[in-house]
């Protein structure tokens, strides 16, 4: 079997389902149940933001969850990258595309999901070998027309939209054919989370899942 290089992988789980939750999570201990809710409801591949203090133990509880691939978001250290991988975290997403946060997460041998929204962003990261990326923030970084622009003169590199994706205009950018998947806190918002709504929770996921990419 030809090995799958790290951009590969990440493409691989972004194409398990059209949202990627992006989850910020105050208490550990609705971990588990929100991730359960999130599979159930046919969204497998969840990102769980390193922007609150219990981020890496909401990753150890998700770990385990049957069906999910739980991966740390906001990563902006080497630190926070072997962090993310002793937490059990399968792979990494950042806001941007820097060497060190690259090679942190090469010799950690988890997938990442860099960022980038420019041509040269996008290019830089193909240096990389990553043509799997988060077009972050999307929505202010000229969303859907901006990721068909770039498809003309970069039409190997695909995406992941986040900032601003919502249920009204996930489809604008799930129907360009350059992107793979959106992230968004729309299907587990805090609120509802804090509040303990996986009913909800587990509903949003299932439209969310119906939605169909590229
Ligand atoms: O922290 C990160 O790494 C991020 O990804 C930033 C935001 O949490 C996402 O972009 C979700 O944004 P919204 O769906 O607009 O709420």
């Amino acid at each position: 079997m030809i090995p799958q290089t790290q951009s590969e992988r990440t493409r691989a789980l972004c194409a398990l389902a059209p949202v990627i939750p992006v989850l910020v999570i105050d208490d550990a201990a609705h971990a588990e149940r929100l991730a359960e809710s999130l599979v159930a409801g046919g969204l497998p591949v969840l990102e769980v933001t390193l922007r609150t203090e219990a981020a890496l133990a909401a990753i150890k509880a998700m770990a385990g969850i049957a069906g999910g691939h739980v991966g740390a978001g906001t990563v902006l250290t080497r630190e926070q990258v072997y962090r993310a991988k002793d937490a059990g975290a399968s792979f990494a997403v950042s806001p941007g595309a820097t060497e060190t946060i690259i090679r942190a997460c090469e010799d950690a041998s988890l997938p990442l999901l860099p960022g980038a929204v420019t041509a040269s962003e996008v290019m830089q990261a193909n240096e990389y070998g990553y043509d799997m990326l988060k077009f972050f923030p999307a929505s202010t970084s000229g969303g859907a027309p901006a990721l068909k622009a770039l498809s003309a003169p970069l039409p190997h590199v695909t995406f992941c939209p986040t900032g601003g994706v919502t249920p009204q205009n996930a489809l604008d950018y799930l129907s360009q054919p350059n992107v793979i998947c959106v992230g968004s806190s729309w299907v587990a918002p805090g609120k509802a989370v804090n509040e303990g709504d996986w009913a909800g929770i587990e509903a949003r996921a299932r439209e969310a899942s119906q939605l169909s990419a590229g």
